[in-house]
This record gives C-alpha cells, sequence and structure tokens, in this order.
C-alpha cells in the first residue's frame, strides 16, 4: 500500500457547535474549507480535538458525513472511530468506511482499566470490520493506557495496521516503534504538538495535532523548514509555536475553549466547547485578543522565510 499520502500536517478537526450546542452541519463544513485553503494534507476527523468523548454517536456520526461530503477527494480523511464499546466503535468504523475515508484510527479501551488481551481484541475487531488501513491512536495521558511494543508488534502483523498516531510525551517512542518494524512499512503520527519537529527527527513521518487548527500556517512552514533541512529555523518556529501554545493552555476554561475564541477573531465561529469544559469568560477574553495578535505576528514572521 502506497503510504505516501499519510504523510504531511493533519490538523484534528475542532467539533463544531451552534449557538445552542449542537454539532452544526454548516460550521463543520466552513472549518473544513478554511483548513482545506491553508494547505494542510488532511484532517483527524472525531478524534480529542472533535471532543468524541463528549458526543453521542449519531453526532459523531453527522460530523463523519458532512466532513466527507466537504473534503473527499480533496484531503486525506482519517476517522476516529473509538468509543466505549467495542459494537459502537465498530458502527462508527463501517459508517466511516461506507462515506469513503481514507484511514481509520481508535484510542484503546477507556474507562476500565482492561488487560493487554482485551485491548488487542478491541482493537483487532475494529479494524477487521472494514478494508480500510488503522492508525492505532496511543495517548496514555488521557486513556491511562500506554501502548507497548509487544503490543506493538502483535498487532502490527495484522494487514490493516498501517501504523500509530503517537500522542505519548516521549519522542523515543516514536523511535521504538519504528525500530520494531521496517520503518518504511508504517506511518507515524507525532501526536504532543510542542514536540512537532523533535518527533519528526525522531522518525515520525507526520503530524496530527489539536492546535494545528488555530495556527495551521506555522505548523506547514516547520514542515517545510524540516523538509529542507533547516532544523536551524525548524527548532526556531518550534520554540515561537510553545510560546502560543503555552498561553493557550494558560486561561481558565479549556484549550480548545481558547482555540475556538480565536477562530472567532478570525471571522470562523464555530461555537464553544460542550461541558464539563468550560468556555472562555471574563478577564480572559482580553487575553485571547492578544494570543491571536501573537498567532498573527508569528505567522507574520515566518511567512517569508
Ligand atoms: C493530549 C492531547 O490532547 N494531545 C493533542 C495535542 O495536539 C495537544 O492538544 C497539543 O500538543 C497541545 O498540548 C493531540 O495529540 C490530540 C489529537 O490529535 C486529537 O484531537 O485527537
Amino acid at each position: 500500500m502506497d503510504l505516501e499520502k499519510f504523510k504531511g500536517v493533519f490538523p484534528a478537526l475542532y467539533a463544531c457547535y451552534d449557538d445552542d450546542g449542537e454539532v452544526s452541519q454548516e460550521r463543520t463544513r466552513e472549518l473544513c474549507y478554511y483548513l482545506y485553503k491553508k494547505g494542510v494534507q488532511g484532517l483527524y476527523v472525531g478524534g480529542s480535538s472533535g471532543e468524541c468523548i463528549y458526543q453521542t454517536l449519531e453526532e459523531r456520526k453527522l460530523t463523519l458525513k458532512v466532513v466527507s461530503e466537504a473534503l473527499k477527494g480533496k484531503l486525506i480523511l482519517i476517522a476516529h472511530v473509538g468509543a466505549p464499546s467495542t459494537r459502537d466503535s465498530i458502527i462508527l468504523a463501517k459508517y466511516a468506511e461506507s462515506l469513503g475515508y481514507d484511514a481509520l484510527s481508535s484510542i484503546p479501551p477507556i474507562y476500565f482499566k482492561l488487560p493487554e488481551n482485551s485491548i488487542y481484541r478491541y482493537w483487532t475487531e475494529i479494524m477487521d470490520s472494514t478494508e480500510l488501513p488503522f492508525f492505532i491512536y496511543n495517548i496514555p495521558q488521557t486513556t491511562g493506557y500506554n501502548l507497548s511494543i509487544d503490543l506493538f508488534k502483535k498487532l502490527i502483523t495484522n494487514k490493516h495496521v498501517k501504523g500509530v498516531k503517537n500522542s505519548s510525551m516521549p519522542v523515543l517512542d516514536i523511535e521504538r516503534f519504528k525500530a520494531a518494524v521496517n520503518e518504511d512499512d508504517i506511518i507515524v503520527f507525532n501526536g504532543p504538538d510542542e514536540q512537532f519537529v523533535a518527533g519528526r527527527l525522531m522518525g515520525a513521518d507526520s503530524g496530527i495535532g489539536g492546535t494545528y487548527g488555530v495556527m495551521p500556517e506555522l505548523f506547514l512552514k516547520a514542515e517545510e523548514f524540516i523538509s529542507t533541512g533547516r532544523l536551524k529555523e525548524a527548532t526556531i518556529i518550534q520554540a515561537a509555536i510553545n510560546d502560543i501554545i503555552i498561553a493557550l493552555c494558560s486561561l481558565n476554561g479549556s484549550m480548545y475553549s481558547a482555540i475556538k475564541e480565536v477562530l472567532k477573531l478570525n471571522g470562523l465561529n464555530i461555537g464553544g466547547v460542550r461541558s464539563p469544559m468550560d468556555p472562555i469568560s471574563g478577564d480572559d477574553l482580553e487575553k485571547v485578543k492578544t494570543i491571536k495578535t501573537l498567532i498573527d505576528n508569528t505567522i507574520d514572521k515566518y511567512k517569508a522565510m
């Protein structure tokens, strides 16, 4: 299978709501076109940034449908289908396949701390339910399970597994997943945006990230610096990106509330976040303006480089 199409910058799509907090088809489409015009390679739909954990099956299906109608054939689309039960994950996987998604991905089982044999069976049953390639989503800080090399080696023998979306913090994990197989046979996506450059240098082929959507220009530029060997510039732009991420995470509310407020200031209203995540309020709304200015100035600074 040609894995080239999975290389590049893949924003994790944000959940888009109307003013009543319901999933908005119109706003989802607007966000899709906004990111498409920025020149990203693809989208990761319905993951953490898609607030999958706060949405019903029907809402998640609706988002999958709207995104594929807007961008199928234009961008590479990866559907995150992980859900609390294997049954629901398979429903989403089959639905994504019917919509023409390019690949699937899933977190491990959540809530109960299950043994690796159950985690193996969960992922295997999802990936065997369709003909699509599958990327394991390793995000121990939210799921409590860190993909072991042993389980990875077992999973990779399944023809559907084409790599890992790795959001664990040690970049060493990226190198270890690559070293466990023939490195050209899999794609590893870097997950922590604060380490995009480090992840790429340790062997990640691509990136999927929750902050790409609010500053795609900067991640595309970082990718350009890496792929053209301009490593000094790559580390400098990573530091500038990190200043922005730290600012986005410093407000009372969630990082996603802050991102959505910045996008609003950019003229793109995709609504708020779902409770229990808090909206941005009070003095923090002023701080969002400062963050927007920081993002704009950083984009301007690196545009011409
Ligand atoms: C723990 C976490 O949420 N990690 C994010 C990062 O992109 C993260 O938002 C970023 O590094 C800022 O901390 C992604 O890996 C999540 C992601 O891609 C998704 O939305 O599925």
